[in-house]
């Protein structure tokens, strides 16, 4: 299959890699001159729970230059998606099935708007803790799960197709039927992280091992829990604590990748995660003070690095 990846930072490029690696024509999209040029000189590098290999793909700083693709994945984070699909516009053709993977709330509809709910299927990745060590290089220390669901109706036929292409390339993929459920299940693993994790500078199994900071986390996620049940979505839980630490547990040494922007002076998807907490939650007359807080500290916390 012709696929074009656009934004290939840490987790665009463990797909990239993975899926040229089983024998898909893949072209990496991503502004990064140098990443691309690496890519182009000597393959792209993926290290870590998937093995170690250099795979060999095209790779671009313009999408219109990989020409028509049977799927486009959009990798970048929260912010960048309008412009990422608006850049795929050129390669799509009919039939061609557009993947949305990005945590926190809100992506998927934005880019909907602009390639058509009846193409786009969304994904909620976990438990890859991926990053760059360099340019032409990506290192991830997981490859737990990626859920896939249709956005709308019309997209229902595509997630079994879009899934076995997915699993050709080694992921580990289960097909929703409930995408809200989906979304939140995951978006209530990152509140109770991203946001502790980014203020302390702990790993997630430090965070979860002191005693104030994982009252704080566990506080960020049963505040969501509770929006998440005054909107109805149904969900895997019925003690957000043992949940959390279950998902936890399994990549106690991650950095959420929120911390990793603090870390590299960018600016986080705060806003999408902690910081949506009390934006929906006052959608349904709840207040989410602890996320509300969260996220003013790192908000001023970014507000240093411009
Ligand atoms: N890293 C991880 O382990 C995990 C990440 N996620 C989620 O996955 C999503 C992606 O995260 P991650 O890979 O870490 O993010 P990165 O910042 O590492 O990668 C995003 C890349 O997209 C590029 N980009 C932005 N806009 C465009 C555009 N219009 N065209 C082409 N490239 C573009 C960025 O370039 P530039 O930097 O120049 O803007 C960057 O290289 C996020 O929502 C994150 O929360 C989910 C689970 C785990
Ligand atoms: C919580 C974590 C580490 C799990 O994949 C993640 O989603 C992130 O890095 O943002």
């Amino acid at each position: 299959m012709r696929i074009g990846i656009i934004g290939t930072g840490a987790m665009g490029s463990v797909y990239a890699g993975l899926l040229a690696d089983a024998g898909h024509d893949v072209w990496a999209v991503d502004l990064w001159e140098d990443h691309i040029a690496a890519i182009r000189r000597a393959g792209l590098r993926v290290s870590g729970a998937s093995g170690d290999r250099i795979a060999r793909l095209n790779a671009t700083t313009d999408a219109a230059e990989a020409g028509p693709v049977d799927m486009v994945v959009i990798a970048t984070k929260a912010d960048g998606v309008e412009a990422a699909a608006r850049s795929a516009l050129p390669i799509l053709t009919p039939d061609t099935v557009v993947v949305t993977i990005q945590n926190g709330l809100g992506s998927a509809d934005r880019v909907a708007a602009i390639v058509g709910a009846d193409r786009l299927i969304v994904g909620v990745v976990g438990g890859f803790g991926a990053s760059l060590p360099g340019p032409g290089h990506v290192h991830h220390n997981g490859w737990e799960f990626l859920y896939l669901g249709a956005s709308g109706e019309a997209a229902a036929d595509k997630v079994a197709p879009t899934a076995e292409l997915w699993r050709s390339g080694g992921f580990s993929v289960k097909e929703h039927a409930d995408i809200a459920s989906m979304v939140w299940e995951k978006f209530i693993c990152n509140v109770t992280f991203s946001g502790t994790c980014t203020l302390t500078g702990m790993t997630i199994g430090e965070v979860m091992a002191n005693e104030g900071a994982w009252s704080v986390a566990t506080a960020c996620a049963a505040e969501a829990l509770a929006v998440a049940r005054a909107r109805n979505i149904t969900l895997p839980i019925t003690d957000v604590e043992p949940f959390v630490r279950a998902f936890g547990s399994r990549i106690p040494n991650a950095r959420p990748s929120m911390l990793l922007d603090h870390l590299a002076g960018r600016r986080s998807e705060i806003d999408v995660i902690n910081g949506a907490v009390p934006r929906v939650a006052a959608e349904s007359g709840l207040a989410a003070p602890v996320n509300a807080t969260v996220s003013a500290l790192v908000r001023a916390r970014e507000s240093a690095f411009d």
